[in-house]
């Protein structure tokens, strides 16, 4: 269906001043998919998606959104994205659902105002000005007037930031039905759980870079927290189970009566794990496989210290 990638962005450099806020970033975005770019505080990812945007002029490298130069060609690529900043970008005074009107009139084909109002619970804020809207309110409001455009693609920073739960299920479906749509969709977010749900790619960006790329399956695979967990009787013979198992498995009791499997997790693993087990009399109680979350992975890579 979508062959050429929504964006690519090859060698990107933009310092501010001296400081490199990014340095040297490469990735590459699939259409009609969504994408969650993830990174640190400060790793780079607003100033990367504001450059995507034709925002902000790159020092150094390229960058092609729609196969467009953000910045020569803004003005062909402009009415075919939709923008969701982090600071809302709405002019305060403006009464919010005449504001969604008023955007909707200037695209060809919009989406219905009244359902993405309906939708996004921004019923009860008609006549109320942009600048009295609770912050959530405001956030729903501003991916509204992001998305009312019908455009090809959408960059969403932060999007759930600071709503409430009902929210952010209602951001997500919304998203959701956009990709549905076949829309490009970019979103940056600290919520790992947001991204795992959501996302058919993730990015994650560092000091610059972007250090690693994978569908939310492919980078929980395998690491330590993979692995299966039970209790039963203290002191089971762990190398006869062992040799029920695959090469490279290991199997510790991590207090009396606790044990831990570490092994890639399939189907087999708990098979042979509860083969065994029944073989020697032992009900493994508090079964559970443990499997790696994206926060996880998160944290290995970009550490577990708070950056100043
Ligand atoms: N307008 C600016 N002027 C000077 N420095 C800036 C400016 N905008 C961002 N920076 C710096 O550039 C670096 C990258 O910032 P950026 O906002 O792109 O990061 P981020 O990954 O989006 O962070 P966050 O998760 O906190 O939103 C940071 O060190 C930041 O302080």
């Amino acid at each position: 269906m979508h062959s050429e990638p929504a964006v690519q962005i090859a060698g990107l450099v933009k310092r501010y001043g001296d400081k490199p806020a990014v340095d040297g970033l490469n990735l590459t975005i699939a259409s009609g998919a969504i994408t969650a770019v993830l990174g640190p505080n400060g790793a780079g990812k607003t100033t990367t998606i504001e450059t995507c945007e034709g925002y902000r002029r790159p020092d150094a490298g390229t960058v092609r959104v729609l196969g467009l130069d953000p910045v020569a060609q803004s003005a062909a690529l402009r009415p075919r994205i939709g923008v969701m900043l982090q600071s809302g970008g709405v002019y305060a005074g403006a009464r919010a659902v005449e504001m969604l009107r008023h955007t909707a009139k200037l695209h060809a084909h919009p989406l219905d105002v009244d359902t993405l109002v309906e939708r996004l619970g921004l019923g009860s804020c008609g006549r109320t000005t942009y600048r009295r809207l609770s912050g959530g309110q405001q956030q729903r409001l501003a991916l509204a007037m992001a998305v009312v455009g019908r455009p090809e693609l959408v960059f969403l920073d932060e999007p759930t930031a600071g709503l409430d739960p009902q929210a952010r299920r209602a951001t997500w479906e919304l998203v959701r039905d956009l990709r549905r749509d076949g829309v490009t969709v970019v979103v940056t977010t600290h919520h790992m759980d947001e991204a795992e749900q959501l996302a058919d790619h993730v990015a994650i960006v560092d000091r610059g870079r972007v250090i690693t790329t994978g569908t939310p399956e492919e980078l929980c695979r395998g690491g330590a927290e993979n692995a299966l967990r039970f209790d039963g009787p203290p002191g089971l013979d762990l190398a006869a189970l062992l040799k029920e198992l695959p090469a490279g498995a290991a199997a510790v009791e991590t207090a009396p009566g606790s044990y831990r499997v570490e092994a890639p997790v399939d189907p087999q693993l708990l098979a042979a794990v509860t083969g065994w087990c029944a073989a020697n009399g032992v009900l493994p109680e508090r079964l559970s496989v443990q499997r790696r979350s994206l926060e996880d992975v998160f944290l290995d890579l970009t550490g577990r210290e708070l950056r100043s």
